[in-house]
């Protein structure tokens, strides 16, 4: 549970937080680190629960990974991708880019593995990437119903095949990716939309093969992948929130250093700039492979806007926020083209609607398109439930800033699958107006 339960429009955003390493580069940098041969360095790794989970099953599949202790860095020694045979199931949890990750993985393992889920995976569907991969050659038996549980059998004979992108997923291409690396034949992806890219660049990082043109991402197999550093930039997602906030709260003004700077992350500054936000971007560089920079960023009354298809891939997981954004700007917000995201996390569109609507905060949201109206006043209605939706807990945490009524987060704990700090930092940059 979660509330403030002091006059909550006093307060400001000021001064300077550093979010935590980004999520989705870690969990790759883990996997590759794991199948590759010698040693991977992460910096700036970020400890929450989901990549406590994939370090969990990579060590469980053969790999040796501990923790610098000065500099907190990940040190992983690879398994030059033989994956050690198991004769306990995998338990994954709720951890939806592992699930993919991982089955690309294991794709190209002759060994059976059996992989378990929580509530969540038991329940999305994954029946578009097994067909993909059992395409490839992988063989898959579902215990469960085009969900986890589920035992896969890789082949060391996997051959590459043209995939025609439906769904504009990350996650599918990075999978359909790994598999690849190990296939007897290039694996073809022609893109619908371009999605995060940071699979294509880490790839070929730490010694993959991959071209990559606007409309394909080609792996040419036979690459042996060699360990090496990295340090990963603050996540976009988690800055996200106290762009957000000083963007809703008045007078504030925020700087977030060393934040990811790529393009294929943030769609949210893109919006932002659309809605009449000024964001300032200082001391940009290139960690390692990604860009990353600080940003700076004051309050602005933002007006409604239109978001196309297009850039939905590049703020998907920010939708929630950028509807709350958009219940207070001015005029009205379209987002089009958000059908896939309802098949994440047990439906993230229908959670949020839902969720702010007890505050007051109404959309009308269909198959594809959420229209938002501006100016709406936060009326607290009910307490209000993450759906154990990290995203959306803190999401409703900003939301909280932005009202006088106190009311409660049920299930505030999920913020520890990405962010087990957030509540701590908010505080550190929340002050009296
Ligand atoms: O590749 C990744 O790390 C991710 C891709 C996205 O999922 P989809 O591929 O399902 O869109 C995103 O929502 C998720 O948080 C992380
Ligand atoms: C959807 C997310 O990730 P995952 O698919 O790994 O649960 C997220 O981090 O918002």
């Amino acid at each position: 549970m979660f509330n403030y339960n002091t006059k909550a429009h006093k307060f400001k955003f000021q001064g300077e937080v550093t979010v935590p390493g980004d999520k989705s580069i870690a969990h790759l940098a883990i996997t590759l680190g794991s199948l590759a041969s010698g040693v991977t360095q992460i910096g700036n790794f970020n400890y929450a629960d989901d990549l406590a989970v994939t370090a969990r099953t990579f060590q469980q599949l053969g790999a040796k990974i501990h923790t610098e202790v000065n500099t907190k860095a990940m040190v992983i020694k690879g398994l030059d991708h033989q994956l050690k045979p198991l004769d306990k199931p995998l338990n994954i949890e709720n951890v939806g880019t592992l699930e993919s990750l991982l089955l690309g993985a294991l794709a190209s393992s002759p060994n059976q593995y059996e992989i378990v889920g929580g509530d969540y995976l038991s329940k999305r569907p994954n029946d578009r990437l097994v067909e993909l991969l059992q395409a490839m050659g992988a063989s898959y038996q579902t215990l469960g119903e085009n969900s986890l549980p589920a035992k896969i059998t890789g082949s060391e004979d996997l051959k590459g095949i043209v995939y025609h992108q439906d769904i504009s997923s990350a996650q599918i291409k990075s999978s359909l990716m790994l598999a690849g690396i190990y296939a007897k034949s290039d694996t073809t992806i022609i893109r619908k939309q371009a999605t995060r890219n940071h699979t294509e660049v880490l790839l070929n990082y730490f010694g993959g093969d991959v071209s990559v043109d606007p409309a394909t991402i080609v792996v040419h197999p036979g690459a042996h992948l060699k360990g090496q550093s990295i340090t990963i930039p603050g996540d976009f997602s988690s800055a996200a929130l106290y762009i957000a906030g000083a963007l809703l709260s008045k007078v504030s003004q925020i700087t977030l250093p060393r934040v990811s700077l790529n393009s294929t992350r943030i769609g949210l500054l893109n919006v932002a700039k659309q809605m009449g936000a000024h964001i300032y971007v200082d001391n940009r560089s290139v960690n390692s492979i990604e860009p990353y920079g600080d940003l700076i960023i004051k309050y602005q009354k933002l007006h409604g806007t239109k978001i196309t298809n297009k850039q939905v891939p590049f703020i998907i997981d920010e939708i929630p926020l950028i509807a709350l954004m958009a219940s207070q700007a001015s005029g009205q917000t379209v987002i089009e083209g958000i059908h896939d995201v309802h098949l994440q996390l047990g439906d993230r569109i229908r959670n949020m609607r839902v969720e702010l609507a007890k505050l007051g905060i109404v959309m009308q949201v269909n198959d594809d398109t959420i229209v938002i109206e501006g100016d709406q006043e936060i009326k607290v209605k009910d307490d209000v439930d993450s759906h154990n939706d990290h995203r959306i807990a803190m999401m409703l945490c900003i939301a909280s800033i932005l009202t006088d009524s106190p009311f409660q987060i049920k299930n505030i704990e999920s913020i520890d699958v990405s962010y087990p700090s957030f509540i701590a930092d908010m505080n550190k940059v929340l002050v009296n107006k």
